[in-house]
């Protein structure tokens, strides 16, 4: 196990990486769809910026807590030895510190302004992945993302119960969307860094069965979400805009997958996984658009 050296030092840059700031604002996107699609009015700032703020804060403690436990895998991988804590910017104690007072002030901004649905599972979620995920299913199994993936699904389901304090079907189905979003967008990364994650001895997929099998899977799950996104326009949660736009981005997804399995060049699997973030982003605009769009008149709630 390699000594790493702190620095004595600290800059507030390092905090913010932490926090995984790109992934969380995805994830809140997806949470201020939530929010806005479980209510058929304008949701009222007094929810939506508590909720914001607490699932913000909770999932960056959670990508805080999983910087700490993976500090000597990520030093052992080209794409992570420059994290705070292998390149030695900041000590685990601080980064602990950090992570648990986020996260209990997120926990707090969620139970005290929004509600205690919300704070509970905005709290599974933290321990789905900073816990389950990170620390067990990642070093256990192959499936560990498809099974920790539950929780970064979480969140349109978390902005849905701060409006609600009930989960509705439709919340489970944006679950869902993200849920089988996951394994390609993480897949196509992984089969780019396979010698990463083989030399730092973690059993991603293309590391334990190869990677044509993995390209395949990524095929699959791909046609999955392709249909998937299907279900808001056929249940009647969305209409035509987002038919549209969302068949537009499987089919495009899609192309990357056959590509990928059937005549890959060098960079298609990291062009994939680029593409699965715009993808997943413009998706979720999509609802948003849709549902205000759609709406013949929208009154103001409180
Ligand atoms: C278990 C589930 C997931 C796994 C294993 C995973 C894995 C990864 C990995 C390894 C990266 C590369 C990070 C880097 O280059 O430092 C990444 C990037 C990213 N992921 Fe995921 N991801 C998951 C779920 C999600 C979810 C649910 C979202 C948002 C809804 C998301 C959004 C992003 C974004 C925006 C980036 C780009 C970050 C950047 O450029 O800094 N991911 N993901
Ligand atoms: C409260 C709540 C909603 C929690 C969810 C938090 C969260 C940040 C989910 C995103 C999942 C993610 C980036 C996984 C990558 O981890 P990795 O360890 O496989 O990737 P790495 O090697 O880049 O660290």
């Amino acid at each position: 196990m390699t000594e790493i050296t702190y620095k004595a030092y600290f800059n507030w840059r390092d905090y913010l990486e932490l926090t995984k700031p790109r992934v969380v604002l995805l994830l809140l996107l997806t949470a201020l769809v939530g929010l806005c699609l479980a209510s058929p009015t304008w949701v009222g700032w007094q929810v939506l910026v508590p909720a914001m703020i607490g699932i913000g804060l909770m999932s960056g403690s959670a990508a805080a807590v999983n910087h700490l436990v993976d500090r000597h895998i990520d030093a052992r991988m080209a794409r992570t030895l420059r994290r705070p804590l292998p390149s030695g910017a900041l000590s685990p104690r601080h980064v602990l510190g950090f992570a648990a007072l986020i996260g209990l002030l997120g926990f707090a901004v969620l139970a005290v302004w929004v509600n205690m649905l919300t704070a509970w599972l905005t709290l599974a979620s933290l321990v789905g992945y900073a816990v389950i995920y990170t620390m067990y299913l990642k070093r256990a199994t192959p499936q560990n993302i498809v099974i920790g993936g539950l929780a970064g699904a979480a969140p349109p389901l978390l902005g849905w119960t701060a409006v609600t304090n009930d989960i509705h079907p439709h919340a489970i189905l944006l679950v869902m969307i993200v849920f089988t979003w996951t394994p390609p967008h993480f897949w196509a990364l992984a089969v780019h860094r396979a010698k990463d994650y083989a030399k730092a001895e973690i059993p991603m997929l293309p590391v334990t069965h190869g990677i044509e099998f993995t390209k395949t899977c990524i095929l699959l799950y791909t046609i999955l979400l392709a249909i998937i996104c299907l279900l808001p326009y056929i249940v009647g949660m969305s209409g035509v805009i987002y038919l549209i736009g969302s068949s537009i981005l499987s089919i495009w997804f899609l192309g990357y997958a056959w590509k990928l399995k059937f005549a890959p060049e060098k960079l298609t699997a990291y062009r994939m996984f680029s593409f699965s973030i715009w993808q997943l982003m413009a998706l979720f605009v999509l609802l948003l658009v849709d549902h205000y769009v759609a709406a013949p008149t929208l009154s103001f709630g409180s």
